[in-house]
């Protein structure tokens, strides 16, 4: 028997399959128009649930649970206050993102280091833990895809005919559509290097971990992804912490 566990977030749906003794193996990434084409081959016996997209999207989730046959029990994580070593920085821990949150339990309780988490899916998230568990707190900003369009929908005389379909960092534009791209791009950069300079000149912390995860990581530089880890499964280590408590 497995338990699945579910990382809906607001473009794609994460999962991975936990055995009996706990080791997790990813399933599959898709997104919510997909998900009907994806079926439950292992026995399942519960899963885990971290849903950030809203109940429309939660809906779709449960539904599509509901075809694959077994009566299967729905555990669905939340934001806290205090779990698995780490302190939630909110004064209203449930409004944290239970994606953020999951990631911080993930990383923290692999390594008990100060780290960052770089989230870039949907929105771009970035969150600060120290060394004893303690969310220092962290910043929403909007994904690449979503700065984009936002410009285009406010500035009529942008448009994106690219013929590229990602913009590049560290280049310069020579047509409004790579203009465009390559901006948004080195917006996401630039907030990268902001929240190295936060970490190293604010907080002082020197020997840290850095950690990305999301679709948008690899429009990163060579130099900025060289300095972090690539783990866009640790929402998924997370609720697996909660999955192995039950
Ligand atoms: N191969 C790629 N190269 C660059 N950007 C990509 C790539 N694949 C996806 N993206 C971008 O990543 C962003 C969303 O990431 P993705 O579709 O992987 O969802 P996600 O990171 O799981 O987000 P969420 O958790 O919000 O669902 C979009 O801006 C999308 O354009
Ligand atoms: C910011 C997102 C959209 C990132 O997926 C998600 O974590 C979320 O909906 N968070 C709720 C608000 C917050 O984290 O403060
Ligand atoms: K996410």
């Amino acid at each position: 028997m497995y338990k699945l566990l579910i990382d809906a977030g607001n473009t794609r749906i994460k999962t991975a399959l936990m055995d009996a003794e706990g080791h997790v193996e990813p399933l599959f990434n898709t997104t919510y128009e997909d998900l009907p084409n994806e079926s439950l081959k292992p026995t399942i016996s519960a899963v885990w649930l971290a849903a950030v997209a809203g109940e429309v999207r939660s809906n779709i989730i449960e539904s599509w649970l509901r075809e694959q046959g077994e009566e299967l029990k729905l555990h669905e994580v939340h934001s806290e206050q205090f779990a698995f070593g780490v302190q939630n920085a909110y004064s209203t821990p449930e409004n944290l993102g239970v994606d953020r949150w999951l990631a911080m339990l993930g990383a923290y309780n692999e390594q008990q280091k100060p780290t960052v988490i770089v989230d870039a899916g949907t929105a771009i998230t970035v969150d600060w833990v120290d060394e004893n568990g303690k969310h220092l707190g962290g910043w929403i900003a909007p994904g690449v895809e979503l700065m984009k369009q936002s410009v285009l929908q406010r500035a009529p005389k942008v448009f994106s005919d690219a013929t590229q379909l990602y913009g590049r960092a560290n280049q310069l534009g020579t047509s409004t559509p790579d203009g465009l791209l390559d901006g948004c791009v080195n917006n996401f950069a630039g907030l990268v290097r902001q929240a190295l300079h936060v970490t190293e000149v604010e907080l002082d912390w020197f020997d840290y971990r850095l950690i990305y995860s999301g679709g948008s990581t690899p429009l990163l530089s060579n130099d900025l992804k060289r300095r972090g880890e690539m783990r866009s499964e640790l929402v998924l280590q997370g609720l697996a912490l909660y999955a192995r408590d039950a």
